[in-house]
C-alpha cells in the first residue's frame, strides 16, 4: 500500500540542482560556476587558516557537548551581533537588540520570516528586489508571508535601476516589509551607492526594512565598508530586522553558522522580543549546533586570529575581483566586441553576465559550463586556469 501516491517528482533546485548537473558531466573542462561558494585560484574549496587554528584551540580545551541555549552560543550572538552593527553602537549598549543563533543564513530567513508572520501587525507583503537570491521567495512564501516585489536591476545597463527602485519603493504601502540585500546583491552584483543607499533609507515611508548580510566582508574585502547600508539605516530611526550567514565570509558553509537580530525600540521590548524567538525556535529546532558557532566565536573574539580572519576575507575578494579583470581581459582578446564593464563593475560573489537562457544552454552543452538559467555565474568558480576558456565561451555563445 503507498502513502504517497500522491507526491510528485518535484524540479531541481535552481542553484543546487546545477552542481548536481555538473557532478555528473565527465568533460575534463567542465566549470561549475552555479553555487555561490568559494574555490581558490586551484578551483579548490578553500578552509580559511584561521579557521583551522581556531579549532585547535577549541579541540585542546575537550569541551562538553550539552545542548546550547535556545537562542545558541551566547559569546557568539555577541560578537554576530558587534560585528554587524560596529562595537560601539548604541543599539548594543542599550540592549535594544535581540540577537539568535540560526542554522546560517537561511535559518535566520526562516525565523525572522515566521516571526513576521506570528507577530508582525502590518501587511503581510514582503517586497524583494527584482530579482533577488531564488530562496527567498520560497523561505517567506512558506513562513506565509506574500510576496511582492520592487524595480532594482536595470538589464539595459546590467546596474542598478535606481530611479525604478524609488518609484516603488515610495509607493509600497505602510508597514509592508522590505528586503534589503546588506552588500553583494544576490544574483546581480549590484549594489547600490552609499548616496543613493542615503535616498533610499529617507523615503517617507514606514516599511519595515529586513536587510539580509550574507557576504559581510566578502564584498569589498572591509567588513565595515560592507556593512555601512545596514549601520546608516540603524542610525537613521530604522529598526530594522537582520539576518547574518558567515558561510562565505568565514567558509563555514556546511557548519551552518548564522544570526538573526531584530533591533527594538528599548530593552523592555528585546526582552519580549527574545522570549517569544525562543518559543517559537524551540519547536522547529530546539537549539542550535555548537560546533560553527564556537569556531566563529574563536575567530572574532581572538584578536590574532581576527586579524588573519581579516587578511583571508580580504584576500578572498581581491582573488575574486582580480578574476573579473582577467575575464574581461580574456573576451576582448577573444574578439569579443560587447560591452562587458558590468562584469567588473559588480561587486562580490556573482557576476550577472547579461547572457540569454538560451545562450547559457549552449554554454553549458558546448562548453560544460555550468551556471544558473539566469545569466548569474559564481566568479569563485573561476581561476587563471580556467579564465581563457570560460572567456572563448562566452565569447562563442554571444558573437
Ligand atoms: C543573499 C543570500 N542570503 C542568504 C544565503 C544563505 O546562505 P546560508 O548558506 O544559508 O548561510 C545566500 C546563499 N546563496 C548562495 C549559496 C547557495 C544557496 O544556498 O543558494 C547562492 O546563491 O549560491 C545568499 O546568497
Amino acid at each position: 500500500f503507498s502513502w504517497w501516491g500522491g507526491v510528485q517528482m518535484g524540479p531541481p533546485d535552481p542553484i543546487l540542482g546545477v552542481t548536481e548537473a555538473f557532478k555528473r558531466d565527465t568533460n575534463p573542462k567542465k566549470m561549475n560556476l552555479g553555487v555561490g561558494a568559494y574555490r581558490d585560484d586551484k578551483g579548490k574549496p578553500f578552509v580559511l587558516s584561521c579557521v583551522r587554528k581556531a579549532e585547535a584551540l577549541i579541540a585542546a580545551k575537550q569541551l562538553d557537548k550539552e545542548y546550547l541555549p535556545i537562542g545558541g552560543l551566547g559569546d557568539f550572538t555577541k560578537a554576530c551581533a558587534q560585528l554587524a552593527l560596529g562595537a560601539n553602537n548604541e543599539v548594543l549598549s542599550s540592549g535594544r537588540n535581540i540577537t539568535v543563533q540560526t542554522i546560517s543564513g537561511t535559518g535566520s530567513l526562516r525565523i525572522g520570516a515566521n516571526f513576521l508572520s506570528r507577530f508582525h501587525g502590518g501587511s503581510r507583503d514582503v517586497y524583494l528586489p527584482k530579482p533577488s537570491w531564488g530562496n527567498h521567495t520560497p523561505i517567506f512564501r512558506d513562513a506565509g508571508m506574500q510576496l511582492k516585489a520592487y524595480r532594482y536591476y536595470d538589464p539595459s545597463t546590467c546596474g542598478f535601476d535606481f530611479r525604478g527602485a524609488l518609484e516603488d519603493i515610495s509607493k509600497i504601502p505602510e508597514q509592508s516589509v522590505i528586503l534589503l540585500h546588506a552588500c553583494a546583491h544576490n544574483p546581480t552584483g549590484v549594489d547600490p551607492k552609499q548616496e543613493q543607499w542615503k535616498e533610499i533609507s529617507d523615503i517617507k515611508r514606514n516599511l519595515l526594512v529586513f536587510f539580509d548580510m550574507a557576504y559581510q566582508g566578502f564584498a569589498s574585502g572591509d567588513i565595515d565598508r560592507d556593512a555601512w547600508a545596514v549601520r546608516y539605516f540603524i542610525e537613521q530611526g530604522h529598526n530594522i530586522l537582520l539576518s547574518q550567514s558567515f558561510a562565505k565570509n568565514m567558509g563555514l558553509y556546511g557548519e551552518r553558522v548564522g544570526g538573526f537580530t531584530v533591533v527594538c525600540k528599548d530593552i523592555e521590548e528585546s526582552k519580549r522580543v527574545e522570549s517569544q524567538l525562543k518559543i517559537l525556535i524551540r519547536p522547529i529546532y530546539s537549539n542550535p549546533p555548537m560546533n560553527g558557532a564556537r569556531i566563529a566565536t574563536t575567530i572574532l573574539n581572538t584578536p590574532e586570529l581576527r586579524l588573519l580572519w581579516l587578511e583571508e576575507v580580504h584576500g578572498m575578494a581581491n582573488r575574486i575581483i582580480k578574476m573579473r579583470e582577467q575575464l574581461v581581459a580574456g573576451l576582448k582578446k577573444s574578439g569579443s566586441s560587447h560591452n562587458w564593464q558590468h562584469v567588473i563593475d559588480q561587486i562580490g560573489m556573482f557576476c550577472f553576465t547579461g547572457l540569454k537562457p538560451e545562450q547559457v544552454e549552449r554554454l553549458t552543452k558546448e562548453f560544460s559550463v555550468y551556471m544558473t538559467k539566469d545569466g548569474r555565474i559564481s566568479m569563485a568558480g573561476i581561476s587563471s586556469g580556467n579564465v581563457g576558456y570560460l572567456a572563448e565561451g562566452i565569447h562563442a555563445v554571444t558573437k
